[in-house]
């Protein structure tokens, strides 16, 4: 039987009034997933549409159905919608997966020299200087500007990104991300997708005594199967100091640029500055210094330096030795209750409170961030000689 003309007319509008409904997860059109199958319209104007789920039990069921069901009951001429919602076959989820990947093969890095991402590793000297805080806010921040951005929290001692970001159960366990097959789709928290170590702990209150070669895996792993699509920008949390992760990193991302985070103590820039000198050694680039914990302004307009003062510029300074391009102190955020409150709400301060002189500083240094170009480093120029 074929449709008559005009309800095979008002399908086609229902199924072009579906490319509206954004998949939840993994942020693209669900016509562009072949997440639609049939789409009728009855001559009494019910909209029978067919929606295939990528897995059984995907934490986006009701939100996808929600909105296909609003998206099919707003096109003019349709009386009631039948929205039928089954789960893809594996050929049909193989097929999707493989769409996603852009047709590169399995486990290939999306984030290689050639990619047009720009890859920031925050990185610290010592643990408790804020770093992951200023990487969670800056993502923010950028997702904010409009930029699609990611973050791997690569903190294996203190995976702390899934908590400021809200991405936690009441319990305070980190959700889990969903799986589709091989792919592992990176829950999304105030428009920024990430990964965490601690998504893939059972228990939070247990160390990850990991040895080198299985963070190595990991991170990669991170790299590979995390579907992240088209960023712009990717901010990778590492651990404190100098280890096995940043050279990890170093050796996955040699084109990662990197910024430092200190506090303005003057004692502290040494230690900053060997985390800084061990990402040069794997050859990346060092962006710049944010230091943090800088003076706290009292009610009385007087400033607090808790910390002293100084701190970032002598890390910038020192880490200009050695490269040719001036490392610079790119932000000096200020202590502040409302980025520390912020964090332990999973409410990033840039977003609850922008006007806080912590987030102000933070979003300057996004307006910094985002307009840069990504880095040439390890890029092929196509330039030929003749
Ligand atoms: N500018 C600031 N003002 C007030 N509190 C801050 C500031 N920056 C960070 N904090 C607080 O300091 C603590 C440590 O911050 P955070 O966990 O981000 O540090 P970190 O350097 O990532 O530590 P680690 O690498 O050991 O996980 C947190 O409680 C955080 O809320």
């Amino acid at each position: 039987m074929t449709d008559a003309p005009e309800t095979a007319a008002l399908a086609a509008r229902v199924r072009r009034a579906l490319e509206r409904v954004i998949d939840p997860e993994i942020r693209k059109p669900i016509t562009e997933l072949d997440m639609v199958g049939e789409v009728r319209v009855a001559q009494d104007g019910v909209a029978s549409v067919d929606v295939k789920l990528t897995i059984v039990g995907c934490p986006a069921a009701d939100t996808i159905e929600r909105d296909v069901r609003e998206a099919t009951l707003g096109v003019d001429g349709v009386s009631a919608a039948d929205v039928r919602v089954s789960v893809m076959t594996r050929e049909e989820r193989a097929a999707l997966t493989s769409k996603l990947r852009g047709g590169r093969a399995k486990r290939a890095m999306p984030f290689g020299p050639d990619s047009l991402t720009r890859v920031y590793a925050v990185t610290s000297g010592k643990g408790g200087v804020g770093k992951s805080t200023v990487t969670a806010n800056l993502a923010v921040a950028l997702a904010r500007r409009g930029l699609a951005v990611g973050v791997v929290d690569a903190d294996v001692y203190g995976f702390s990104i899934p908590g400021l970001l809200g991405l936690v159960d009441s319990a305070g366990a980190a959700v889990k991300p969903t799986q589709v097959d091989d792919m592992i789709l990176p829950p999304v928290a105030h428009g920024v997708k990430v990964i965490s170590i601690g998504m893939f702990v059972d228990d939070t209150s247990t160390a990850v005594a990991w040895r080198g070669p299985m963070l190595h895996r990991t991170i990669q792993q991170f790299l590979t199967d995390v579907y992240f699509g088209d960023l712009d920008v990717l901010l990778l949390d590492l651990p404190p100091g100098t280890g096995d992760v940043a050279i990890s990193v170093g050796q996955l991302l040699p084109h990662a640029e990197v910024l430092v985070v200190t506090t303005p103590q003057p004692a502290a820039a040494d230690v900053a500055e060997r985390s800084g000198l061990v990402a040069r050694q794997t050859g990346q680039t060092i962006l710049g210094v944010v230091e943090n914990m800088a003076g706290l302004v009292q009610p009385d307009g007087s400033v607090l330096e808790l910390f002293g003062s100084g701190g970032g510029a002598e890390t910038a300074r020192r880490l200009s030795r050695g490269q040719d391009a001036r490392v610079e102190l790119l932000a000096s955020v200020p202590l502040s209750m409302g980025l520390r409150q912020g964090g332990d709400s999973g409410v990033p301060v840039v977003e609850g409170a922008p006007a806080d002189p912590a987030a102000v500083a933070i979003e300057a240094l996004a307006a910094r961030l985002a307009v840069r170009e990504r880095g040439l480093a390890g890029r092929k120029l196509g330039l030929s000689v003749g």
